[in-house]
């Protein structure tokens, strides 16, 4: 097992006062201190003149986008590669770390850590056609030591528009496990709101403060209970992250006038799924959680009182207990990496140390937060710490304290590994294939033994070389070139990689009859239309209901006569039902969901539609196609109406698998029955004496009764998944068919939009008249809708990029209107005041809340 480093960044905040003390060496990755030789600024130290620490990278004065492209892209993608990563920022009051991890909500180009990676994901998402990729997002808050869940029933208040309110799939309910809830305006539901105002009223933050206390729960790192929303876009996560930033507990003090008064650990969780429902789906699972630390605070230089400073004080305790933590975990990592020969080396299960170090213990259940990052300190993760200092020189013990927590950090290792997982029901039956296999392998081994086949008689795979030769007679069998009774099966092993080539070549002939049938049902068609012309003329010319009898008469025999061969029915559907499908369309000859990924490629190929963020973005002179395209999709109205259909599509193909794995999962539990039941039958004839076999006893009865019973259930659920399985194929095309159909009118659409057009503005200038001009036909927008639109083609000619992110942002703002000039935690603010005044005013006259 290979343990890896924890990688730690250094961020330094943007200061006009600068520090004196502080210094980056030539490599960019170490920081020099110099130690202050006088007690003003806090430090007395006779020994040392300056202290060097290193890292892996420092990065003052970067960009929001080169943070997340040094520290948090390699393990985005990590985690869309099956691993479990966690990124989290640390430091002082006011560094900058929901800076860093969240960025300013309100603007796009200063977005943070967490938007930037559900961008990637999505993206990522977006190009995998053949997998089935399921995220889901939580938002836990630790507050004074109590969990709370950011995502709680108060979601649907705040955003529904966006469809992202489902919960996830496992029926969890936050009710159910008695999670403490912040509502919509920041309060706990369960709480007695109790709110300390720092200067402005409005910025203070409220929470509840006779919660029920620990009623999510820390089970092997993992919140038990906590609600995992459903996310179907980058839109969609975006919300729910919004969401819960909108009701994260934040005060106001000396060092930060939007302060974090609680650990916030936002977390995504991606289940994809591969492979079909037959051969056993094959899932990866893995989650990215982002940790915004709250700040550590000297109260005297933040001039905490009241509740900020109770806050002050758990904020500093928990923090004090991750250090111990990191310590402990540093100190055994150290020791057991000396002794061993190497450098860092943990215990296995990350949670104790080194059995040289007599198992040290390290104290992960002090509290909640170190509870929670017990993988990301040294399980099984992907760890990324981001170091925020605030480089000035009043700031020096803060930051001298950071810095040597981050080095601490980075000598933990962690143990990430691809968290696979096959459905274990499949994974039953392959192992009792695999054993009932190697028995008659064996038997038929004991069979040949003495003679020269023995030889020939293969437990491995079979080479290449070998596979060909196999075929070669498979093919020839089929062709009838030689009879099966010449071929030496020298194998049980041999036996089966006949078959499979014989399966093999048979689908090969299969798909080729299957093209050559596309081929007639395109000449059907056109037949089809042509007799619906001839016959709409002949029922013009005789009477509606003869006319009518007369058509349907001769279209259901035209239709079985050239249905004939293939045995199919075709019916009489009305030739509209059938998405629109020219000759060199693939669809028609798509026999099953592996063709998926092969047509969105054959589909993409000859149109020069490139997606990528770079295309995408650059706007210098003329328009790319991956803009025009995000246009297409988004602003007119062809175009939407048909992604609209690819993502109802989508979505009915999603719930059709879904539907799909349940029953297959009922149907194995109705053959485990019915073998149960065959074999206390059997045991049961098996008791009884000679004379009385033919008598058939009660228990038998019983034992048959119940057994006809689960056949029947048995043969109605198989039939079920027959259907259903016919349902996921033919829907699987109509994802294809839609993808075809968006991609074709598209390039329709491009050259006669884009003609003439080579800048920006002319687009945008087209674009507008074309909008005047569908407005008039339809009809008219109002003002705030014009408004919308002409800034939805803003912002995707700006950057299509940022269009989720917009969309998400406007969704949760149409949930919660602002008054001008006052900011939505404000609001929120004076909503939860005006609420506890009615609580006090009800419990004053004795009303029940
Ligand atoms: N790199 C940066 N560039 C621009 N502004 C920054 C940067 N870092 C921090 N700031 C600004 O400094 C202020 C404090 O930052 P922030 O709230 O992120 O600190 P924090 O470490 O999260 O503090 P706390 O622990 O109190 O929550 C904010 O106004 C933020 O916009």
């Amino acid at each position: 097992m290979v343990r890896s480093a924890v990688h730690v960044y250094l961020r330094t905040r943007p200061t006009s006062a600068g520090s004196s003390s502080l210094s980056v060496q030539q490599d960019g990755k170490t920081i020099k201190m110099l130690l202050p030789k006088n007690a003003e600024a806090g430090l007395i130290n006779n020994q040392l003149e300056h202290l060097l620490f290193k890292y892996d990278g420092i990065l003052p004065k970067a960009s929001q986008e080169t943070v997340y492209s040094t520290c948090a892209q390699d393990v985005v993608d990590h985690v869309l590669r099956g691993y479990n990563g966690t990124i989290f920022a640390y430091g002082q009051t006011g560094a900058g770390k929901t800076y860093t991890m969240s960025g300013d909500t309100q603007s796009y180009q200063q977005r943070g850590i967490v938007p930037r990676a559900i961008h990637q994901i999505f993206k990522e998402i977006d190009m995998r056609v053949d997998q089935e990729v399921v995220v889901r997002a939580s938002y836990l808050e630790i507050y004074n030591e109590v969990m709370y869940d950011l995502l709680a029933d108060h979601f649907d208040t705040l955003v529904p528009s966006t469809g992202a309110s489902s919960m996830d799939g496992y029926g969890q309910s936050s009710e159910q496990y008695g999670i403490n809830h912040r509502d919509a305006m920041g309060g706990s539901k369960k709480g007695h709101h109790k709110g300390t105002a720092v200067g402005d009223p409005y910025s203070g933050h409220f929470l509840g403060s006779s919660y029920k206390k620990d009623t999510l729960h820390v089970v092997d790192a993992e919140v038990k209970g906590l609600v995992k929303r459903v996310a179907n876009t980058e839109e969609e996560a975006l919300a729910l992250f919004f969401a819960g930033e909108s009701i994260r507990s934040t005060s106001k003090h000396a060092l930060n006038s939007n302060s974090s008064r609680s650990h916030c650990i936002f977390t995504l969780y991606l289940e994809t799924k591969q492979g079909s429902d037959s051969l056993g789906m094959k899932g990866l699972q893995s989650k990215l959680t982002c940790v915004d630390l709250a700040g550590s605070e000297r109260t005297k230089k933040t001039h905490a009182s009241g509740q900020t400073l109770k806050e002050a004080m758990f904020i500093n305790k928990s923090l004090s207990f991750l250090e111990q933590t990191v310590n402990a975990l540093s100190k055994a990592s150290h020791s057991r990496g000396a002794s061993s020969g190497g450098r860092r080396v943990l215990g296995e299960d990350g949670t104790s140390a080194s059995s040289d170090q007599g198992n040290a213990f390290v104290p992960f259940r002090q509290s909640k937060l170190t509870s929670v990052l017990k993988d990301a300190l040294g399980g099984n993760c992907k760890t990324v710490m981001i170091g925020n200092i605030w480089p000035e020189d009043r700031h020096l013990e803060e930051t001298i304290s950071t810095l040597r927590f981050a080095s601490r950090v980075r000598q933990l290792t962690t143990n990430a590994v691809v968290n696979e997982r096959r459905d274990p029901e499949f994974l039953v039956k392959k192992y009792e294939r695999q054993v009932a296999n190697l028995k008659q392998e064996l038997a038929m081994r004991d069979a040949l033994s003495g003679t020269s086949n023995r030889l020939s008689s293969r437990y491995g795979s079979f080479s290449e070389a070998e596979k060909q030769e196999i075929k070669r007679i498979a093919r020839k069998m089929l062709n009838g070139e030689t009879p099966i009774e010449d071929v030496t099966l020298h194998s049980l092993n041999y036996i089966r990689e006949l078959f499979m080539q014989v399966k093999q070549c048979a689908d090969e002939q299969k798909s080729e009859l299957g093209n050559k049938h596309a081929s007639a049902m395109l000449e059907l068609e056109t037949k089809l239309k042509q007799f619906g012309s001839d016959a709409t003329k002949v029922e013009a010319a005789s009477k509606a209901d003869e006319g009518k009898a007369a058509s349907d008469e001769a279209a259901s025999a035209a239709v079985g006569e050239s249905d004939k061969p293939s045995g199919f029915h075709v019916g009489n559907a009305p030739s509209d039902a059938r998405p629109d499908r020219g000759a060199g369309t693939p669809v028609a000859s798509m026999e099953n969901q592996e063709d998926l990924a092969d047509t969105y490629q054959d589909v993409s190929a000859p149109m020069p539609l490139d997606l990528s963020p770079a295309l995408g973005t650059s706007m210098s002179g003329s328009i790319d196609k991956s803009t025009a395209f995000d246009l297409f999709k988004y602003e007119v109205e062809e175009g939407r109406n048909l992604s609209m259909i690819l993502k109802e599509r989508k979505k009915r193909l999603t719930d059709l698998r879904h539907n799909l794995r349940d029953q297959t999962m009922e149907l194995n539990s109705g053959k485990e029955e019915i073998d149960s039941l065959t074999h206390a039958l059997k045991n049961r004839e098996g008791t009884k004496s000679e004379g009385d076999q033919d008598v058939v006893d009660e228990e038998q009865y019983k034992y048959m009764q119940s057994l006809k019973t689960a056949k029947r259930n048995y043969r109605e659920v198989y039939q079920k998944v027959r259907d259903s399985q016919l349902q996921v194929q033919t829907c699987s095309r109509d994802v294809v068919a839609a993808k075809v159909d968006l991609y074709k009118r598209f390039n329709d659409w491009y050259p006669r939009t884009m003609a003439n057009v080579v800048s920006r503005d002319e687009l945008l200038a087209k674009m507008n008249s074309l909008s005047v001009q569908a407005d008039e036909e339809n009809e008219l927008l109002d003002a705030s809708e014009h408004f919308d639109k002409v800034e939805m083609q803003r912002i995707i000619l700006e950057d299509p990029d940022s269009l989720a992110f917009h969309t998400a942002k406007k969704s949760l703002k149409k949930m919660t209107p602002l008054a001008k000039g006052k900011t939505l935690r404000g609001e929120k603010a004076k909503a939860t005041m005006t609420r506890r005044m009615e609580r006090d005013l009800a419990l004053n006259f004795g009303l029940k809340q």
